[in-house]
């Protein structure tokens, strides 16, 4: 069973405002939540693109859509080869794009996949099962500096420099071959009243870790601008984030793609060519209401950003 509880569904998916004709890319399929949704707006005439690069979500997600063979093509890939992809299935251009980034619920609780500091697991943390890069990995074999580097960059982890050196003390005896171990390695360097602020003492630790080998921002920022170029005017971005360094990313992206250059003073009108390619649709992030804070836990920190071609 794969129990993953779609965050701000009717939010995102509205927001793609869909043309039942359209053709619509879903970018993080997982549990074909939003998915479903964008196809029970589709006609015969529409399409959904989706992408994963988990097996096992695709494997589910092609079963739950089995109904919609003419109109649903799953893709497993990374995003960040979203344009080629496509290119290879004849599709030049999109009337929307849809991101609900991060991991799913079932990626998280499934212990073997070694993404969460409440099971003790084989320190893994690949979100595809083919990739060569594992938290063991990087964790073992990762310079002190590389280390440091990640858990400060994508953790924000104060304690950086403190647990990276007991990483290094703890593997020149032996290799740290768990997630169980590696909290305990955390739990260790940061100081007692700080461990009891914030969280799970080792969520941001995990967060860099996770984000590094699945080099997870980097892929979302290529995929971002790759959509922007896809896009048919009229079309919409709508990006779901979990954390503020993906959401910095996209805020930083759409405004870029939405602002007006310096322009010489004194010119009459903007040429067509100065002219932003994108509208922001929010210019405030939508966030979770109360009533889905209380039944889905894991949308605690979602932030949805809508922007649209011109
Ligand atoms: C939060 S879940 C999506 C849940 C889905 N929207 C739903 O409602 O069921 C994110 C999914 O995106 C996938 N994913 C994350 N980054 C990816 C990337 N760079 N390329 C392809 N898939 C990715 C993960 O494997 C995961 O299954």
């Amino acid at each position: 069973m794969f129990n993953h509880e779609t965050v701000l569904l009717k939010e995102s998916v509205d927001g793609l405002n869909i043309r039942p004709d359209g053709i619509y890319v879903d970018c993080t399929l997982g549990g074909a939540g939003h998915s479903s949704y964008i196809l029970s707006k589709l006609t015969n005439g529409g399409k959904l693109f989706a992408f994963d690069q988990d097996e096992t979500a695709l494997r589910y997600a092609r079963e739950k859509l089995k109904g919609y063979a003419e109109q649903f093509t799953a893709i497993k890939s990374n995003f960040k080869y979203l344009q080629e992809e496509l290119q290879h299935l004849g599709i030049n251009r999109v009337d929307g794009v849809l991101y609900d980034l991060g991991v799913s619920s079932p990626q998280l609780d499934t212990p073997e996949r070694g993404f969460s500091y409440h099971h003790d697991a084989p320190l893994d943390m690949r979100m595809d099962l083919e990739g060569d890069l594992t938290a063991y990995e990087v964790v073992n074999n990762w310079t002190y500096e590389e280390l440091v580097r990640i858990f400060f960059r994508y953790g924000e982890e104060k304690f950086s420099k403190q647990v990276a050196r007991n990483i290094e003390k703890t593997r020149e005896k032996r290799p740290i071959e768990t997630t169980g171990e590696l909290v305990e390695i955390i739990k260790q360097s940061i100081p007692a009243p700080a461990r009891r602020k914030g969280g799970h003492p080792a969520k941001r630790i995990f967060q860099a870790i996770r984000i590094a080998v699945n080099d997870e921002l980097k892929a979302f920022e290529s995929s971002l601008k790759q959509a922007i170029q896809l896009l048919n005017p009229g079309g919409r971005i709508c990006v779901i984030t979990f954390h503020s360094l993906e959401d910095r990313i996209c805020k930083q992206l759409l405004k870029e793609a939405s602002s007006v250059p310096d322009l010489p003073p004194g010119l009459p009108v903007i040429p067509d060519e100065l002219k932003p390619e994108m509208k922001l649709i929010t210019r405030k992030p939508i966030v979770p209401t109360e009533e889905e804070l209380a039944v889905n836990n894991r949308s605690r920190s979602a932030k949805l950003r809508i922007a649209e071609k011109r």
